[in-house]
């Protein structure tokens, strides 16, 4: 912050380093309905929603590995679906993460196994 300032009631001193928690944005109850729930079809119902996805940041300091690793998710992820099918191993955990307080989220573990398609 170039100066004091006052942010929805919270005094931030000039000088203090602020930064956007991703997480909160994506997990927010008003923008992400029933956000544990993994609903992919939610991006096609509602054609807004990818605007507010924003998990390489935005602005000057966004993610400068942004088009790299779109690509590289495209390539594997679409490579992985056209070569196998997957199955999960025991039951599937909740989508709830281990360290809620952490800068990182992290999922938790998960034993998927992946089964090739016959060509
Ligand atoms: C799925 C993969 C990735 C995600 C979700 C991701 C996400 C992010 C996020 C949220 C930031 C912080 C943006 C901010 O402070 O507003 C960031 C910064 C950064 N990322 Fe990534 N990233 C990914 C992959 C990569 C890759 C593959 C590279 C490099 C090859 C990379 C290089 C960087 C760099 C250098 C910064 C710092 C930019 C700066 O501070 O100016 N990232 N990333």
């Amino acid at each position: 912050m170039e100066e004091d300032s006052i942010i929805e009631g919270q005094p931030i001193s000039a000088g203090a380093v602020l930064t956007t928690q991703l997480a909160m944005l994506h997990t927010d109850e008003k923008t992400f309905k029933n956000h544990t729930e993994f609903r992919p079809e939610r991006f096609l119902e509602n054609n807004n929603l990818e605007k507010r996805l924003i998990p390489f940041g935005i602005g000057k300091r966004s993610c400068l590995g942004e088009s790299l690793a779109r690509a590289e998710l495209y390539l594997i992820t679409g490579n992985m679906i056209l070569d196998f099918d997957f199955e999960s191993v025991g039951a599937a955990p909740r989508i709830q993460t281990p360290t809620p307080f952490a800068l990182m989220k992290r999922p938790p573990s998960y034993d998927i196994r992946f089964i090739p398609r016959s060509k």
